[in-house]
């Protein structure tokens, strides 16, 4: 299987180090100073028995790698338009893009039946820019349960966690889902192959899009936030709202919040990863977060009242340090 990683930060960088420690045949497509310190030592992972490095063909012009099995899609959701403008040579009808991101993905209504098929967010993809370009058709979706980070460019972390669940955006099975998960599993992540990965994706941001924004605006880690009776207290509210669009949506959460934090409160004082891109200036995945869930209340008529003060808050934070266009439209 040739498979090409289109972002090699700290989620897909892992992805393909394993991969390609597992045999396959692994490109990259990375850029800057990323792109630099793949070309020079290969792509790196840090474990206990110290570091590995990975011989891997690496560039920033898909057109070099041609069309390509597997194309596992690890970028922030605010770099997405750019990819989607460039990833046409990577894609024949039979490729599989593994959408391995948080917050709501481009394609999150493309593949159902009923009143909400096709719908297209605002504040995803206006367009359909990144539906023409990575049509649903393609994606297997894959929720990313662990923690990763890179201490320098092109070398990977591993933190905490080692779990991705993939599922088809239809849901159900499929042959091709299953030759994702066992392609992962023998890269040795707990791989989970699920029916229905729309509700394991609306799980997973039903922690992140309290803690991810919240920590940016803070400064604060994990165990403070839950620690904070009056944070916690506006967090449970919002997962509220969240846990009400969902059971609309076809995605019930059957957890409480507050068990829900506790799983969080095992990660420690960790930084998420909105919190990192916050301190190293990079633009925040505010939209596939928070807005994308607020666009989403108002679809199905759930009342968002404090969805919508995270949103309006997190949003003026990163609009004062240049981390999310001022030109973003008020709801
Ligand atoms: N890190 C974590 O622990 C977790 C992250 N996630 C999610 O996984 C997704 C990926 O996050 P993460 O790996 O942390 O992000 P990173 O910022 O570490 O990695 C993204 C990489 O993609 C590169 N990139 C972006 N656009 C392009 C492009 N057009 N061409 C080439 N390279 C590009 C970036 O390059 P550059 O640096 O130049 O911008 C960067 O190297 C996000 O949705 C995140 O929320 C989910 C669970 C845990
Ligand atoms: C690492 C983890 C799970 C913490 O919420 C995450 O997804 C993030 O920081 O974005």
């Amino acid at each position: 299987m040739n498979i090409t990683l289109y972002g090699a930060g700290a989620v897909g960088g892992l992805i393909g180090a394993r991969l390609a420690a597992s045999g396959n045949d692994v490109s990259v497509i990375a850029r800057g100073r990323t792109l630099d310190a793949i070309r020079a030592h290969g792509l790196r992972l840090q474990s206990d028995d110290g570091t590995k490095a990975f011989p891997v063909e690496a560039g920033d012009d898909p057109r070099r790698f041609g069309v390509q099995d597997l194309v596992v899609l690890a970028v922030k959701a605010t770099g997405l338009q750019e990819v989607a403008r460039h990833i046409a040579p990577l894609l024949g009808p039979e490729t599989i893009i593994l959408t391995a991101m948080n917050g709501v993905p481009w394609w999150f209504f493309d593949a159902i039946e009923g009143p909400l098929a096709g719908t297209r967010l605002p504040s995803l993809d206006p367009q359909g820019v990144l539906a023409k370009a990575m049509p649903a058709s393609q994606v297997i979706g894959c929720v990313v349960h662990l923690s990763s980070s890179c201490p320098e460019p092109g070398l990977v972390k591993p933190g905490f966690g080692n779990r991705l669940i993939v599922g088809e955006p239809a849901g159900g099975r499929s042959a091709r889902l299953d030759k994702v998960a066992a392609l992962l599993a023998e890269a040795c992540f707990d791989t989970e192959a699920s029916a229905d990965i729309r509700s394991d994706i609306w799980y997973k941001l039903w922690g992140n899009m309290t803690m991810n924004p919240v920590s940016a605006i803070t400064g604060a880690t994990g165990d403070r936030m839950l620690d904070d009776p009056l944070v916690r207290r506006f967090c449970l509210a919002v997962m509220q709202e969240a846990a009400d669009i969902g059971a609309r949506i076809g995605c019930p959460i059957t957890q409480s919040g507050e068990d829900r934090m506790e799983v969080t409160r095992k990660l420690g004082a960790f930084k998420t990863s909105m919190l990192q891109d916050a301190e190293a200036r990079r633009p925040l995945e505010i939209d596939a977060l928070v807005t994308a869930v607020h666009d989403i209340g108002k679809l199905v008529g759930v009342a968002t009242p404090n969805v919508d003060a995270l949103l309006g808050l997190v949003r003026l934070f990163g609009q004062s340090h240049g981390l999310y266009p001022r030109e973003a439209s008020f709801p």
